[in-house]
C-alpha cells in the first residue's frame, strides 16, 4: 500500500492521481503570468522547470521568482526542478553549480519538493536529500530516458535505488519505441509496489505512452504531468482532458 504524502492541501497517493503542471517560460515576468493563469485552474501541484529560466545561474534572480511564485500560487505546492540536458532538460550545469543551485533553493524553504536526478551520483543525491530533509522539503529522486525503455528489472532497480538514497517520491520517465515498452513500464510500476510504500511517479513519454499518464490509479503512479502553455515533455495531455479521464477511472474503480 502506498503511504499517502500530504503537502499543504494536496495528498499524493490517495486514489485519483494528482495533476501537476510545469511552468515553462524563460523570463521571470512570463513565469509569474503563467502561474497566475494556472492558479485559477483545477490543478494540484506546479513544477517550476528552472532549467528553462534564462537567469537560472543567478541565485538572486531565482529567489525573486520563488518568492513571487509562492505569493501567486496561494497554497498550491511547488516542485523545483532543474532538469539537466542529458535527462531532457534545456541546460547543463557543472556538478558544483547543480548542487549549489539546489542547495540554495532548499535553504530558502520556498519549494515544497525538489527534484534531484538519480544520475547526478550517489554523493550528490545523498547530500541534497539530507539538507532537504533538515528543511522539511520533500525530495523527488528522478530518472529519465528519452531514447528507450530499459527492461523491467532495470526500471525497478532504478526506483529501488531512488528509495535507498532517501527519496520521498520515486520517479522515472522512459521513452517507448513499441507497445511492449509501455507494458514494461506499467509492469515495473505495478511490481515495484511490492518493494516500497513510497509514492511513485512513472510514465512512458511520447504518443505511445499517453495511456501511462492516465492509468496511475490502476498501476501505482500518484501524479501525472499535464501540458501547460507548452508541454515540458513529449506526450503530455492537456489538463482538462486529464481531469475528465482520471475522474472516469476513479469513479469506475469505486464501483463494486
Ligand atoms: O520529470 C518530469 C516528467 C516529465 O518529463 C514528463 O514526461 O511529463 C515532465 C518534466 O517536466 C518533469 O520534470
Amino acid at each position: 500500500m502506498t503511504e499517502a504524502l500530504t503537502v499543504k492541501n494536496i495528498t499524493l497517493g490517495n486514489g485519483k492521481p494528482s495533476i501537476c503542471i510545469p511552468l515553462t517560460s524563460s523570463k521571470k515576468a512570463d513565469i509569474i503570468e503563467e502561474a497566475k493563469r494556472y492558479q485559477k485552474e483545477a490543478i494540484d501541484i506546479v513544477e517550476w522547470r528552472a532549467d528553462i529560466f534564462e537567469e537560472v545561474e543567478n541565485h538572486a534572480a531565482v529567489l525573486e521568482v520563488l518568492n513571487d511564485l509562492v505569493n501567486v500560487l496561494k497554497g498550491i505546492p511547488l516542485i523545483f526542478t532543474f532538469r539537466s540536458h542529458q535527462e531532457g532538460g534545456e541546460k547543463e550545469l557543472s556538478k558544483e553549480a547543480y548542487v549549489s543551485l539546489n542547495q540554495f533553493v532548499i535553504q530558502t524553504g520556498l519549494a515544497d519538493f525538489v527534484d534531484v536526478e538519480l544520475y547526478q551520483g550517489e554523493d550528490t543525491v545523498k547530500h541534497l536529500t539530507s539538507i532537504a530533509h533538515l528543511q522539511h522539503t520533500y525530495v523527488i529522486i528522478s530518472n529519465h530516458d528519452f531514447q528507450k525503455t530499459p527492461p523491467k528489472s532495470e526500471i525497478i532497480n532504478r526506483l529501488k535505488r531512488a528509495d535507498e538514497l532517501g527519496g520521498d517520491v520515486l520517479k522515472i520517465a522512459v521513452m517507448p519505441n513499441e507497445t511492449e515498452d509501455v507494458l514494461e513500464l506499467l509492469t515495473a510500476t505495478n511490481e515495484m509496489k511490492k518493494y516500497t510504500n513510497k509514492p511513485m511517479i512513472t510514465m512512458a513519454m511520447g504518443p505511445l505512452g499517453a495511456i501511462t499518464r492516465l492509468s496511475g490509479q490502476v498501476f501505482g503512479s500518484v501524479l501525472t504531468f499535464g501540458a501547460g502553455e507548452r508541454a515540458s515533455a513529449p506526450g503530455q495531455i492537456p489538463v482538462q482532458n486529464l481531469h475528465q479521464v482520471l475522474d472516469v477511472i476513479e469513479k469506475s474503480m469505486g464501483e463494486k
